[in-house]
């Protein structure tokens, strides 16, 4: 799919570019950089030209997301991700979400995407997970796997760049509870927006936090948002880049640093006085080990845990939480915070 730029009248996310070979390489210009951005925005592009040729990869997933979209919706329904829903212990993370399921800023508080999220664990054959597909993504294995690759390279340049720079302990830093030979709740998520009237302004995915620790975002048309606390407030519009993927924190990271490290909410909304075009994107949501306990690891420069009224969740537990509440119906108190990771902040 060819870029499409933002028109020049937007407020453009200046966002900072890190390059994953000078990170594998120790270049101190781009560890620090890598760290402001952690520490500040939350998001930064992904240089990764000169690791993986992106292009190819990229394509065909967009072709497997055509595939797959335009099945029948009742062929789509036979993967619906919450048959388990009423049941936390068997809830699934993976497989089809319909139009409107989620919360959403368009008519009647609805979502304006559909999902079909993969379990990397199926795919890199980390775990024997409940994998039920559609014949098409057997038809993609190949890419799905040099995507769970690079994927897992480009997060251990990370992970081990921010450890040394934090000063962690040896076998307690980001990478160990990420590790890619270790079966992990990672997803890979397609997505599907729907277009929309101009007449309709709403945002089709509503402002979140990602629930995990990094999120390796690839569009090459517009439609992502990121406000940014210390930037006024106001919505920014990330640019499309080729050759980059977009990388974002999500509360993962700043739970793991005691709120050191920072998500920032983002959305998916129409461009200003246009209408919403169709847009496919896709995700690869890495998340810690399930074991994994979530509360700061051990650097000096981390703030203190809060302990405070807070309750101590393993990895697993608190993926189950956050995503339970992103499909309710009904709203309860408290809720916003967990779907934006602020209080106070109403969606
Ligand atoms: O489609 C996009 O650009 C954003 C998707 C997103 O925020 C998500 O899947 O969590
Ligand atoms: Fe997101």
């Amino acid at each position: 799919m060819d870029f499409v730029p933002l028109p020049d009248s937007v407020p453009v996310a200046e966002l900072q570019t890190v390059e994953s070979c000078g990170l594998r390489d120790g270049d101190q210009g781009e560890v620090v950089k890598l760290l402001a951005a952690c520490r500040t925005d939350g998001f930064f592009y992904l240089d990764i030209r000169g690791m993986v040729e992106l292009a190819p990869m990229v394509d065909d997933m967009y072709r497997l997301e055509r595939k797959l979209f335009d099945l029948p919706v009742d062929e789509k329904m036979k993967y619906d991700i919450d048959i388990n829903t009423n049941d936390l212990s068997r809830m699934k993370l993976n497989g089809y979400k319909p139009l409107g399921r989620n919360f959403g800023g368009i008519q009647g508080g609805r979502d304006g995407f559909e999902t079909y999220a993969i379990p990397n664990n199926g795919v890199a054959g980390l775990q024997d997970v409940d994998f039920r597909r559609p014949a098409v993504v057997d038809e993609y294995m190949p890419t799905l796997r040099q995507l769970s690759g690079a994927v897992a390279e480009a997060a251990r340049l990370i992970y081990t760049s921010l450890s040394r720079t934090l000063r962690l302990s040896p076998g307690r830093g980001f990478e160990d509870m990420h590790r890619a030979s270790e079966p992990k709740p990672d997803l890979i998520r397609l997505l599907k927006y729907h277009a929309q009237p101009v007449e309709e302004r709403g945002a089709l995915n509503t402002p979140h936090t990602d629930l995990g620790s990094l999120t390796f975002l690839f569009a090459s048309q517009p439609g992502l948002q990121v406000l940014q606390d210390n930037k006024n407030d106001e919505w920014r519009w990330v640019q499309p880049r080729p050759g980059h993927v977009v990388v974002n924190l999500g509360d993962g990271m700043a739970v793991l640093s005691n709120g050191y490290l920072c998500s920032c909410l983002h959305r998916v909304a129409p461009l200003p006085g246009r209408a919403m075009p169709e847009r496919y994107s896709f995700a690869y949501l890495m998340r810690a080990e399930d074991a994994t306990v979530m509360t700061g690891l051990d650097s000096t420069l981390f703030p203190p845990y809060p302990a405070e009224g807070r309750e101590l969740y393993t990895s697993g537990e608190w993926i189950q939480r956050k995503f339970g509440m992103l499909r309710g119906n009904d709203k309860k108190p408290g809720q916003d915070a967990v779907l934006t990771g602020r209080t106070g902040l109403v969606v």
